[in-house]
This record gives structure tokens, C-alpha cells and sequence, in this order.
């Protein structure tokens, strides 16, 4: 194998890439792994039944993580198959406690457990409040709702989950983004768009007031085209959330599946980041619509990397994976959805860019496409190799084996 590499380093290096910049580029790029992949988007409140707002996990694979314990497992065996350090995405929903707080009255302490865990792992935390599965948003409204009662309750759940968000970055020394995302919307046309919209944006003012240190915690916003139940308007659409985080100075969160099927979300890439200092991505599938299906090494995944590289956003996106599939081994969609993003931005990375940018520059379209074309012949499976070699993790064969026999060792749970 280690052949196959120096002689890929070398291919690489008549095209004038270098394949250990490349890879040290990506030992350094964390991925934000979604808890909610592990158990279906359930939570563990005990409290709460599906997890409504448009969001649907379909299947019923065997192997669901039913408690804190378990979650974990899957993700430690998970995180073992993917090289290098990386961050877990927590929502709110996935306390650790045997108390029951009701989302307005959670703490730090109902998540200090995940904050040990993740420290003794070396995993850097991120935060999202849950405004979903739970009666007070069952009208599919919470921020926007009409009832100030209803919209106060789900303030304080922002704020507290600003605190809390806050609190886990300084015990850890990396700082969590506390993602929001609402799924108030409208299954009809509405009358007023605009009363909705104005409400939604003093519900965030008021819940993001206080200003927390960007060393601890850092605020974003995702937006959304629309959800089951809320076809015709959703109250927190791109346009909304774009001009919000500009007006805010927050992070604009971009979720691949949140938009129309034929929208190229990676071309927004550099329109956006024009005007904010931070991006968060959501990087999924959308299959038809915001299926939330576990990504591909595809087309759109390639593009994403690609300007994430090209156009020098990487030390300003924080990458987060937002899928989840109950048909097949939940472990495994981890691994292959974490793997194939990193897969990607290596592609992205040993691509000569130098080359391809001075073709662009000079109008010369020809050698443009003959480079872009030529490069799909180079041999980046052999870096990848060697990446993974380097970490330590299985690849191919020996990665099919392993979430096998771990899916195996899950399949009993009821
Ligand atoms: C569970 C997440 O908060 C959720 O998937 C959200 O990010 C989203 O994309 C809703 O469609
Ligand atoms: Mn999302």
C-alpha cells in the first residue's frame, strides 16, 4: 500500500499538488457528528413522541439507541471508524439526567455528563436547542406563534440553551455552535406572512440579548424551504435567516436539503460568505425533498468541498452532517456519511487549483476543462488509503467487516 501512495504522491506531484499539505489539510478539518442519527431523532426527554416540525426518520432497522449509554457506544465505535478528531452535535433533547426538566427550565448540569465524555474522548462539543417534538410546538409554531405565552416559553429555551452552549465550550476550550433552527410554518397560505416573520425575529432578539463570549459559544441561524405539515410558508426562510445573520453578525447555517431540489447550494457558498464572517453547514441528501438520505460521494458533495477549498472558507464553516436513515445500520450511515465528507474535501484538496484558477483568469476554458477532466484519472483512493493507514482505520473490506459485526452486536435491542 505504502507503494501505492509514493507513487500517487508522485502523480499528484507532476500536476503540481502536494499530497502531504493535502492531508495534513484535512487531519486539521473537524466534522460535527449528528447525535440524532443514533436513535432516529427520538431524544431521550421521555417525554416527547415523534419528533413532528417535518421531520421524519423512516425505517426500522434494528440496532436503535434507546438510552444515553447506548448513544454513546454507537458513536465511540462510530468515531473509531473515521480518522482524525472530530465534534459531536448535541440537541437539546438528549439530556443526561434523571430529571425531567421541561425545555424551559434545563440546565448545564443535564448535560455536564456529555461534556466529561466528550473531554475524555478528545471530541469538541456543538449545541442545538430543540424546538420540536414537544405539545407547546405541536401547531408547528413556537418563536412566531401568535400566543406570547407560547413564544416566551420557547425563548427561554433558547437562552438557556445560549447558557448552556456557552458553558460546554468554556469546560472544553473550543467553542460550541448553538444552532437554532424553528419549524414554524404554515400548511396553507397565510394572510400575514410578514406578522409571523416580525414575531420571529423579536423572539430571537430577545432570546439572543445577552452577548456571550465568541471563545465559548457562537450563535447560527438555518433556514428552511419547507416541511410536511408546512408546505406553503415556512416563517424562517433562507431569505429571512440570510438577512438576520447579516443584521446580527451571527452564523448563517446552510442545510443541503433546505432548499429547491435543483438549487445548487454550494454555489451559495461564495455569494454568502461575502457578507457573513461564519458559515455552518448542514451538509445532507435531499432525495426528492429534505429526505435527510446519508451522503454520497456525489456530485453535490464534490462541488460543496470544492468551494469550501477553492474559495478559502475553511477556517470560517463549521461542517455539520444532518441526516438520518432508520433502514440501515445507524452506525454505519455514520461512518460512511462522515467518511465520504472527508473523502470529498480531499478530493477538493489535491485537485491543482493553482492550475485550474490561472486557466479561469486567462479565459482559457479549453485547458480549464481538460484539467478538471484529466484530474478525475488521478489516483486519490491511494491517499485516502494512506489517510486512513496513517489513523489507523479500516478501509474497504475491513470496514465492511467491522459494521458488520458491531451491527450484529446492536441487532437484539428491542
Ligand atoms: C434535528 C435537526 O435540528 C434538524 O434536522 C434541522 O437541522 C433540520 O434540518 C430540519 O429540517
Ligand atoms: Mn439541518
Amino acid at each position: 500500500m505504502a507503494h501505492a501512495y509514493d507513487s500517487a504522491r508522485q502523480q499528484f506531484a507532476d500536476w503540481g499538488v502536494d499530497t502531504e499539505a493535502a492531508l495534513a489539510a484535512l487531519a486539521a478539518i473537524p466534522i460535527s457528528m449528528h447525535c440524532w442519527q443514533g436513535d432516529d431523532v427520538k431524544g431521550f426527554e421521555r417525554k416527547s413522541g415523534t419528533a413532528g416540525g417535518g421531520i421524519q426518520a423512516t425505517g426500522n432497522h434494528p440496532g436503535r439507541a434507546r438510552n444515553v449509554a447506548e448513544l454513546r457506544a454507537d458513536m465511540e465505535f462510530a468515531y473509531a471508524q473515521i480518522p482524525g478528531k472530530h465534534r459531536l452535535n448535541l440537541h437539546a433533547f438528549y439530556m443526561d439526567t434523571d430529571e425531567s426538566p421541561d425545555r424551559d427550565a434545563i440546565e448545564y448540569r443535564h448535560f455536564a455528563p456529555w461534556v466529561e465524555w466528550a473531554k475524555s474522548r478528545g471530541l469538541g462539543l456543538d449545541f442545538n436547542p430543540t424546538f420540536f417534538a414537544h405539545p407547546k410546538a405541536d401547531d408547528n409554531l413556537t418563536l412566531s406563534h401568535p400566543d406570547a405565552g407560547i413564544r416566551d416559553f420557547w425563548v427561554e429555551h433558547g437562552k438557556r440553551s445560549r447558557e448552556i452552549a456557552a458553558q460546554m465550550g468554556a469546560a472544553l476550550g473550543s467553542p460550541v455552535v448553538n444552532n437554532v433552527w424553528v419549524p414554524d410554518g404554515s400548511k396553507d397560505t397565510p394572510v400575514d406572512r410578514m406578522a409571523a416573520r416580525r414575531r420571529l425575529e423579536a423572539s430571537l432578539d430577545a432570546m439572543m440579548a445577552t452577548p456571550l463570549p465568541k471563545t465559548q459559544m457562537r450563535d447560527a441561524v438555518e433556514s428552511k424551504l419547507f416541511g410536511i405539515g408546512v408546505e406553503s410558508c415556512t416563517v424562517g426562510s433562507h431569505e429571512f435567516y440570510l438577512g438576520y445573520a447579516i443584521r446580527r453578525g451571527i452564523i448563517l447555517c446552510l442545510d443541503m436539503g433546505h432548499f429547491h431540489p435543483t438549487e445548487n447550494v454550494a454555489d451559495k457558498l461564495s455569494s454568502v460568505a461575502l457578507s457573513v464572517d461564519e458559515l455552518l453547514l448542514h451538509v445532507s441528501r435531499p432525495v426528492r425533498w429534505d429526505s435527510d438520505h446519508v451522503v454520497l460521494l456525489n456530485d453535490d458533495l464534490l462541488a460543496m468541498a470544492q468551494e469550501l477549498v477553492f474559495a478559502d472558507l475553511l477556517g470560517r464553516t463549521h461542517i455539520g452532517l444532518d441526516f438520518f436513515d432508520a433502514t440501515i445500520s445507524r452506525t454505519a450511515a455514520w461512518v460512511i456519511g462522515t467518511r465520504n465528507m472527508q473523502k470529498a474535501l480531499l478530493r477538493a484538496l489535491l485537485l491543482p487549483q493553482a492550475r485550474l484558477k490561472a486557466a479561469e483568469e486567462a479565459l482559457d476554458y479549453t485547458t480549464r476543462l481538460i484539467l478538471t477532466e484529466e484530474a478525475k484519472d488521478l489516483p486519490f483512493a491511494a491517499v485516502w488509503e494512506e489517510f486512513c493507514a496513517r489513523a489507523d482505520v479500516p478501509t474497504g473490506a475491513a470496514l465492511l467487516a467491522r459494521l458488520a459485526t458491531y451491527q450484529t452486536s446492536v441487532a437484539q435491542r428491542g
